[in-house]
């Protein structure tokens, strides 16, 4: 008996040592950009986000910054199509060829501050067919877009009198999961209510993503109870640091985000988080933390997909 497990937990440990060295992560700094003052005019929140990516690095050396979810327009359906903008699906696109203005303002806030940039999520159009959706848009420090992530899971809620919202009145939801490749590690995305899918985060953390980011907006009925919950779960189940970014509260506007902008390690200590107020989350991700979480408890080695039944088909 002790000789079958002293057997099968070093069998972990190699396993969870040659999966740990297709991980290629090192030490980096995070800073979520928790924008307030964002208004209905599109020019001035860019502005915004740029003062405050230009904030963010003037503290010292920070490698990714981090938008909320639909920054450059009011959070509405009624407003996606009038600030939607087109993208290039042909990615990576260089700094120079972007031609929409957000797009070529966030290329510039990533080139000037010589930083990763995830750009939170903007309204595109996509012209052959005319659909809409909720893009978050990445860049390197060259200001080149290397990838886009189309939310995934339109947030429909309908809590009466508390919270009413439908993102598929207008918007399309997208059909692709996205990563990206740093010098500091593999980030996968997500926006908001993509964190409710916890498929999304188990895909990425098996393809080996150091951090799932979410550019996001809850409100105040969901946020009190699931924000910080959803980002421990993924967290906890995968392994991995997760961060959301949300904008301040903004007491004029007609959807209240939460605020809370937070980072989460792969044990669930929530590493930093924001009150609702305009502010800078900054985390330093020791990336170091992967290996140890997942060899005190291999999780991560142990799923027994030969007994798992099909998780689409529910047999
Ligand atoms: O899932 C939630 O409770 C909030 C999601 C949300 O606000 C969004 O997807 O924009």
């Amino acid at each position: 008996m002790l000789r079958a497990s002293l057997t099968r937990s070093s069998s972990y440990s190699a396993l969870l040592r040659r999966t740990m060295s297709t991980i290629q992560a090192k030490p980096f700094k995070l800073a979520l950009v928790q924008l307030g003052g964002l208004s209905e005019d599109k020019t001035k929140n860019l502005e915004i986000a740029a003062a405050g990516v230009k904030e963010a690095v003037s503290q010292g050396k920070v490698d990714l910054v981090v938008l909320p979810e639909i920054f450059n327009s009011p959070y509405a359906v009624t407003a996606f199509r009038k600030y939607s903008e087109p993208i290039p699906n042909d990615l990576p696109a260089q700094a120079g060829s972007l031609e929409s203005e957000s797009t070529k303002a966030l290329s510039q806030m990533a080139k000037e501050n010589k930083i990763w940039l995830i750009g939170g999520s903007i309204p595109e159009i996509e012209s052959d067919t005319d659909h809409i959706y909720n893009t978050c848009t990445v860049y390197n420090p060259d200001g080149d877009l290397v990838v886009k992530h189309r939310k995934v899971h339109l947030f429909d809620i309908d809590i009466p009198g508390k919270q009413t919202f439908k993102e598929s009145e207008t918007l399309t939801g997208g059909n692709t999961l996205n990563t990206f490749e740093t010098p500091f590690g593999k980030i996968g995305l997500g926006i908001c209510y993509d964190i409710r899918f916890p498929e999304m985060a188990m895909i990425a953390a098996r393809q080996g993503v150091v951090a799932m980011i979410y550019p996001s907006a809850f409100n105040t009925t969901t946020g009190p109870i699931y924000w910080t919950l959803l980002q421990r779960a993924r967290a906890v189940d995968n392994q991995i640091f997760v961060a959301m970014c949300s904008p301040a509260r903004h007491p004029g506007a007609s959807y209240q985000a939460y605020g809370h902008s937070s980072v989460v390690a792969p044990n669930g200590d929530v590493l930093a988080e924001a009150d609702e107020h305009p502010t800078i989350v900054y985390a330093d991700i020791d990336t170091q933390l992967l290996a140890s979480t997942r060899s005190g408890l291999p999780v991560t080695v142990q799923r027994r997909f030969d007994v798992y039944p099909n998780v689409a088909d529910g047999n």
